[in-house]
C-alpha cells in the first residue's frame, strides 16, 4: 500500500517533474531566438537610425557647404576671385598661376610645403615667378581646374582653342573667353609673344589686373624709349652735314686744319683756334720751303763744303718743319713723304751740279 501511493507520489511528482522541466526547456528554447531576434530588432533599428542620421548629417553638410561655395566651374567659365578666395584652407586649396587655377591640396611641393599652402585662395603668380621658372607649371597641368577670370596674366593666343580645357588637361595657353578679352594688352606684350608656353624670362608676375597693367606700359615704354635713345644719334648724324657750314665745330669735323674745305672756312669767323693755328702753321711752312728753295738756288756755283753747308740747312729746316708738324699734328706720313720729296731734290741738284761740273 505505501509503496504504491510512494510510487503513485513519486510517479506522480516525477511527472510533475518532468513536466515542469519539459516546460521550463521548452520555454527557454522557444524564448531564446525571439530575445535575440528582438535584441537584433533593436540593434538594427538603432544602426537605420544612426545611418539615417549620419546620411543626413553629411547630406546637410554637403548641402551647406555647397549652398555657400560657388558650384566648380565647368568648361570655359573663368574662376571668380570670389571663388577663388573661398578654397583658401589646406584641405581645399586653389592657387592661381599665370591667369590660371590649380588644386594644390594633393600636391606635394619640393620646396616648403608652407610656401605653398600660405597662398590657398590666392594668385601667388608673383611670389612663384620670384622663385621659379613658369616652366614647372607643365609639372602641375593635371591639377588645373580652370581660368582665373580676375589675372591679366594668362598667357595664350587668341586663336588658340579650347580643347585643353575640355580634355581636362591644364592649358598651356588660356581659352578664350571674356576674361582673356580683358587681357588683350597682356597677350599682346611683346615679352609674351613668340613664346607661348614658355616665356624667355620669368616676369614678375603680376597679382591683380593694377600690377599687370603697370607691367605693360613699363614694356611698352620701352618700345618708345628705344627711338628716343636712337632720336639723337639719328638727328646728329642728319644734322652733321647741314651743319658745316653754319657750325662752328663743324670745320673740325671735316678736315678744318689740314682738311680740304678748310681754307674756305677759316675765312669765316672761327672760334676754333686750332683752325687758325693749323693756316699759320701752313703758311710758316710754305715760307719755310720757299726759303729753301731760294738757298739751294743760291749755292748752284758754290762747292761741295758749301753744298754740304746746304745740306745742314736742310736739315735743319726739316727739324723745323717736324717741329711744326708735331705741333700741328700733323701726320707723320706727310712728313715723310716731304722728306723724301726734298731728298729728291737734292740728289736731282747734286747731279746737276755735277753734270754743270762734267761740262
Ligand atoms: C605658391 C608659391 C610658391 C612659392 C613661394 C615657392 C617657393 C619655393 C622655394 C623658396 C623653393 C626653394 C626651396 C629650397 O631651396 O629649399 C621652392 C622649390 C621648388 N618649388 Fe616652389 N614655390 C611655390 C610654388 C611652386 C609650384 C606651384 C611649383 C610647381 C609647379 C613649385 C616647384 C618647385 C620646385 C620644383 C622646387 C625645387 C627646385 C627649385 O628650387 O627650383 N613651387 N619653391
Amino acid at each position: 500500500m505505501y509503496g504504491s501511493y510512494e510510487d503513485e507520489y513519486r510517479n506522480t511528482e516525477g511527472r510533475d517533474l518532468d513536466v515542469s522541466v519539459d516546460r521550463v526547456l521548452k520555454d527557454d528554447d522557444d524564448d531564446e531566438p525571439r530575445k535575440v531576434r528582438r535584441i537584433g530588432g533593436r540593434f538594427l533599428a538603432i544602426g537605420a537610425v544612426v545611418i539615417i542620421l549620419m546620411a543626413a548629417t553629411v547630406g546637410v553638410a554637403v548641402w551647406l557647404r555647397q549652398s555657400n561655395q560657388e558650384t566648380i566651374p565647368t568648361g570655359n567659365a573663368p574662376i571668380a576671385l570670389s571663388t577663388l578666395n573661398q578654397r583658401n584652407t589646406v584641405d581645399d586649396c586653389w592657387i592661381a598661376f599665370y591667369g590660371n587655377v590649380y588644386d594644390m591640396t594633393q600636391y606635394n611641393h619640393p620646396g616648403p610645403q608652407a610656401l605653398v599652402t600660405a597662398y590657398c585662395g590666392s594668385d601667388a603668380t608673383a611670389e612663384y615667378a620670384a622663385v621659379h621658372p613658369e616652366v614647372y607649371m607643365r609639372t602641375i597641368e593635371h591639377l588645373y581646374i580652370g581660368v582665373y577670370a580676375e589675372s591679366t596674366s594668362n598667357r595664350g593666343d587668341q586663336n588658340q582653342t579650347n580643347a585643353s580645357d575640355e580634355s581636362g588637361a591644364a592649358p598651356t595657353v588660356a581659352p578664350t573667353t571674356d576674361a582673356n578679352e580683358n587681357q588683350i594688352p597682356s597677350n599682346n606684350a611683346p615679352a609674351l609673344t613668340g613664346s607661348d608656353n614658355v616665356p624667355s624670362e620669368p616676369s614678375n608676375g603680376p597679382s591683380t589686373n593694377v600690377e599687370g597693367n603697370e607691367n605693360l606700359p613699363s614694356i611698352s615704354s620701352t618700345v618708345v624709349e628705344d627711338p628716343k635713345v636712337d632720336v639723337p644719334a639719328d638727328t646728329n648724324d642728319a644734322e652733321d652735314p647741314d651743319d658745316t657750314e653754319n657750325d662752328t665745330n663743324a670745320p673740325v669735323n671735316n678736315g678744318g686744319i689740314f682738311g680740304n674745305g678748310g681754307a674756305t672756312q677759316d675765312e669765316a669767323p672761327d672760334n676754333n683756334s686750332d683752325t687758325m693755328n693749323g693756316d699759320e702753321m701752313d703758311d710758316v711752312k710754305d715760307n719755310d720751303r720757299e726759303e729753301d728753295e731760294g738757298d739751294n738756288n743760291d749755292d748752284d756755283d758754290d762747292d761741295e763744303d758749301e753744298g754740304d753747308d746746304d745740306e745742314e740747312d736742310d736739315e735743319e729746316d726739316e727739324d723745323r718743319e717736324e717741329r711744326t708738324s708735331n705741333v700741328r699734328g700733323e701726320d707723320v706720313d706727310k712728313n715723310k713723304n716731304k722728306k723724301k720729296n726734298k731728298k729728291k731734290d737734292k740728289e736731282n741738284d747734286k747731279k746737276d751740279k755735277k753734270k754743270k761740273k762734267d761740262d
